[in-house]
C-alpha cells in the first residue's frame, strides 16, 4: 500500500521487466489534462529501485508544468530505465522499451534525457511512433538538447535583464554544472559571447573539449572539482547535470545571484525556492528554462521545423521576465509564482476539455 502512497498525485505507473534484454523500466504518467503525456526517457544507474521510482515520479510531475508553461498540447510523464548507459545500452534493450511505450496506446510519447542518445530511440521507433527527437533523417526533429540549450541562453539573457538591465552575456562570469548534451553547448555559446567560466563535470574528455574551445577564443575556463562548484564567485549558477542540487546545504554555500540552468528539478524540495529568494538570489524555475526541448519535441506535431521551433523557444525570454515580475508584485518566490501560473491554466483547461476535442489530439503529421 506504501507504493500508492507514493504515487498518488500520478494517474498511471508502469513497470517495465524484459529479462531477456536486461530491460528494467519505469513509466510515470503524471496527469493528461492537457493532452497525452510526454516525457524524455532518462537511463541510469541508480543505486535502487526506490531512487529510481522517486526520481520518475518528480521528472513527470515536473513536465506536467513544463507543458503547462509552454503552452503545449501535451501532459506530463518520463521514463527512467534502471541501468548503466555505458554498459547495459543496445540496441534490443531500446526496442523491448518502445514494445511498453507501445502498449500505452498513444497516452505516452517520449525520446531523450539524461543517459541516452537520438540513436538509441531509433530502435524503440520499430515498435512504436509514440517517439520524439529521433534524427531528421528517421522522420524526427533531431537533438531536442539544440534548443534546450538556446532556451538556457534565453533565460540567462532574461536573467541578466532583470537584475542589471541588459541582456548581454558578455561580462559576467557563469558557473557551469555538467558539460554533457545541453551543458556543453550552453558553455560554448558562452565562450564565444567572451563571457568566464568556471566549469566542472565528472567526464574528462567535456572538460578537455571546452578548454580547447576557451583557449581558442582567448577566454578564462577554469575548471573545478565536484562540489567546490557551489563555492565560486560567479555572477551566475547554471546546473546541467542532475537535480536536486538547490538544498540545505548548497544554497548557504552560492555566492552567485541568479540561478539559470537546465537540470530537471533543481530544488530538492519546494521550500528551497523560499530559501534562495531569501537569500536574494533569483532563480529562474527550471521547468521555463529548459523548456526548449520540450518545445522543439511538441512542435513535431506540425512536422518538423527549426524556425518555428526557434520562434517558439524565444519566448522562454518574456516568459521569465514575467514570472519574475509576478513573484515580486505578488510577494511569493519566482518557483512559486510560476507553478500558480501552471496550475491556474491546467485548471482553466480541465473545465474548457471536451471528450471530442480530447481524443482527437496530437495529430501527427509525419507518422499517420
Ligand atoms: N537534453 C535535453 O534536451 C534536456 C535536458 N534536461 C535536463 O538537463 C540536464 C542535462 O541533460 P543532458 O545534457 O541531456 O544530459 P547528459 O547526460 O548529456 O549530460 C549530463 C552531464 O552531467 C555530467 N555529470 C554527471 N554527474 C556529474 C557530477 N556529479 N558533477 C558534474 N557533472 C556531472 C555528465 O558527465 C554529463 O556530461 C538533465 O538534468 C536533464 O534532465 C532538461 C530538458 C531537456
Ligand atoms: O527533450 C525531450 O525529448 C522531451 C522533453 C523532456 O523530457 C524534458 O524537457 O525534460
Amino acid at each position: 500500500m506504501d507504493l500508492f502512497e507514493d504515487i498518488y498525485e500520478h494517474e498511471q505507473v508502469v513497470f517495465c521487466n524484459d529479462p531477456q534484454t536486461g530491460l528494467k523500466a519505469i513509466i510515470a504518467i503524471h496527469n493528461t489534462t492537457l493532452g497525452p503525456a510526454l516525457g524524455g526517457c532518462r537511463m541510469r544507474p541508480y543505486a535502487s529501485f526506490d531512487e529510481a521510482l522517486q526520481d520518475v515520479l518528480r521528472l513527470s510531475k515536473g513536465m506536467t508544468y513544463k507543458c503547462a508553461a509552454a503552452d503545449v498540447d501535451f501532459g506530463g510523464g518520463k521514463a527512467v530505465i534502471l541501468g548503466d548507459p555505458e554498459k547495459d545500452r543496445s540496441p534490443e534493450l531500446f526496442r523491448a522499451f518502445g514494445q511498453f511505450v507501445e502498449s500505452l496506446n498513444g497516452r505516452f510519447y517520449t525520446g531523450t534525457d539524461m543517459g541516452t542518445l537520438p540513436e538509441d530511440f531509433i530502435h524503440s521507433l520499430r515498435e512504436t511512433n509514440c517517439i520524439v527527437g529521433v534524427p531528421e533523417a528517421y522522420g524526427g526533429s533531431g537533438d531536442s538538447s539544440v534548443p534546450t540549450a538556446s532556451g538556457v541562453i534565453y533565460g540567462l539573457q532574461a536573467t541578466n535583464q532583470a537584475l542589471w538591465g541588459t541582456d548581454e552575456l558578455r561580462g559576467r562570469t557563469y558557473a557551469i554544472q555538467g558539460l554533457g548534451k545541453v551543458g556543453s553547448k550552453v558553455a560554448a555559446h558562452l565562450i564565444e559571447e567572451g563571457a568566464s567560466l568556471y566549469v566542472t563535470d565528472i567526464n574528462k574528455q567535456a572538460l578537455d573539449e571546452i578548454e580547447t574551445k576557451a583557449n581558442l577564443h582567448g577566454v578564462t575556463v577554469q575548471v573545478v572539482r565536484g562540489d567546490e562548484i557551489y563555492d565560486v564567485e560567479a555572477d551566475v549558477f547554471v546546473p546541467c547535470a542532475f537535480g536536486g542540487v538547490l538544498n540545505d546545504n548548497t544554497i548557504s554555500r552560492l555566492k552567485t545571484r541568479a540561478v539559470v540552468g537546465s537540470a530537471n528539478n533543481q530544488l530538492e524540495e519546494e521550500h528551497h525556492g523560499t530559501m534562495l529568494a531569501d537569500k536574494q538570489i533569483l532563480y529562474a524555475p527550471d521547468y521555463i528554462v529548459n523548456s526548449g526541448g520540450l518545445i522543439q519535441v511538441a512542435d513535431e506535431l506540425y512536422e518538423p521545423n527549426k524556425d518555428r521551433v526557434l520562434r517558439k523557444t524565444k519566448a522562454i525570454y518574456t516568459s521569465l521576465l514575467t514570472i519574475y515580475q509576478q513573484a515580486e508584485l505578488n510577494h511569493m518566490s519566482t518557483a512559486e509564482a510560476a507553478n500558480e501560473f501552471c496550475e491556474d491554466r491546467i485548471e482553466f483547461r480541465k473545465k474548457r476539455n471536451s471528450f471530442f476535442s480530447h481524443m482527437k489530439r496530437p495529430k501527427w503529421a509525419v507518422r499517420t
